[in-house]
């Protein structure tokens, strides 16, 4: 990074669903194509994303030799050979953020040459619309200016907090996972519409209009989800008798075990890594 070129050069490795989310992200806020890179397995994938994108597709080590910052996107089986790939080539003064479910910084930092710093960050897909949600996590080496670079890049994207490492696991299961919960609830809500009578395009439109709105209504009242809740709530209404039902379903039971499974299978995924 020179005195002239404040932003950093950018190089995502892996640029599937989450990797493309980040790019297409970073362009929105404002970076140039002429500072970002990429590297992708599959030739289609990558000429589809420079055509779409104007980004450069490169390989391992010319992105390590022209990138400040390295973003592995990879999924975690897929680690081990993109490690092996970059350890003879990163130079420890590179900055690696790691958007791996599950993987330890201390993975990257046993395989990586001594001393390299590592953020590990948790994000999610809103990110392709500004929207993400991403928490972000020191490895051992890294430093205050580290954080102060992976959360300018990420604030570009959505939102960003900082959490210890020990609480990866369980942000995994919350904001990584979140959008698909919210995704199934609309999913089954309009499903509930067709059940109804209502035509699907109609039962969309409602749907996803009142999700955009209680979204909303959460971030501008700043209220508690309960207060929100009960002003739709009228004494023998219609709300009482759908929350009855979602409470003899077991549906917020249901929530605290899924999120528990969610968490518990990102503590396995880093696991199936310790051996090596
Ligand atoms: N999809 C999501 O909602 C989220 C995913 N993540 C994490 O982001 C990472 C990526 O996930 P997705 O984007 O969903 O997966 P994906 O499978 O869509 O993307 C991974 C990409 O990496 C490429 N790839 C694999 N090995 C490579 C290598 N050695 N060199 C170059 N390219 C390589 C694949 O071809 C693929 O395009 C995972 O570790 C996941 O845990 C984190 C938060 C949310
Ligand atoms: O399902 C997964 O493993 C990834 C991590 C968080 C969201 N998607």
């Amino acid at each position: 990074m020179t005195e002239a070129n404040a932003r950093p050069t950018i190089a995502v490795l892996g640029a599937g669903k989450i990797g493309e989310a980040l790019l297409s992200g970073l362009l929105h806020g404002g970076r140039s194509a002429d500072d970002l890179l990429f590297t992708e397995r599959y030739p289609e994938r990558s000429a589809e994303l420079t055509k779409t994108y104007g980004i450069r597709c490169t390989d391992v080590p010319t992105a390590a030799k022209d990138a400040d910052v390295l973003v592995v996107a990879v999924k975690p089986q897929d680690i081990e050979p993109l490690l092996d790939e970059l350890a003879p080539v990163v130079d420890p003064e590179t900055l690696v953020v790691s958007l791996c479910a599950g993987l330890p910084t201390s993975l990257f930092e046993r395989r990586l040459p001594a001393g390299v710093p590592v953020v590990r960050v948790m994000p999610n897909t809103p990110m392709l619309v500004g929207e993400a949600m991403s928490a972000i996590s020191p490895g051992k080496h890294a430093r205050p200016e580290h954080l102060a670079t992976v959360e300018d890049m990420l604030s570009a994207v959505g939102k960003v907090v900082r959490v210890p490492e020990s609480q990866q696991d369980a942000v995994t299961a919350l904001s990584g996972s979140g959008p698909a919960y919210f995704f199934f609830l609309v999913e089954a809500m309009i499903d509930a519409g067709i059940l109804l009578g209502i035509p699907r395009a109609v039962a969309e439109k409602l749907i996803i209009q009142s999700a955009v709105g209680a979204a909303a209504m959460l971030v501008e009242t700043g209220e508690h989800p309960v207060i929100l809740r009960e002003a739709v709530t009228s004494p023998a209404g219609t709300t009482i008798m759908a929350i009855r039902e979602l409470e003899n379903h077991g549906v917020r039971a249901a929530l605290l075990a899924a999120i528990e499974a969610a968490r518990d299978r990102s503590r396995e995924l880093g696991a199936e890594h310790e051996a090596h």
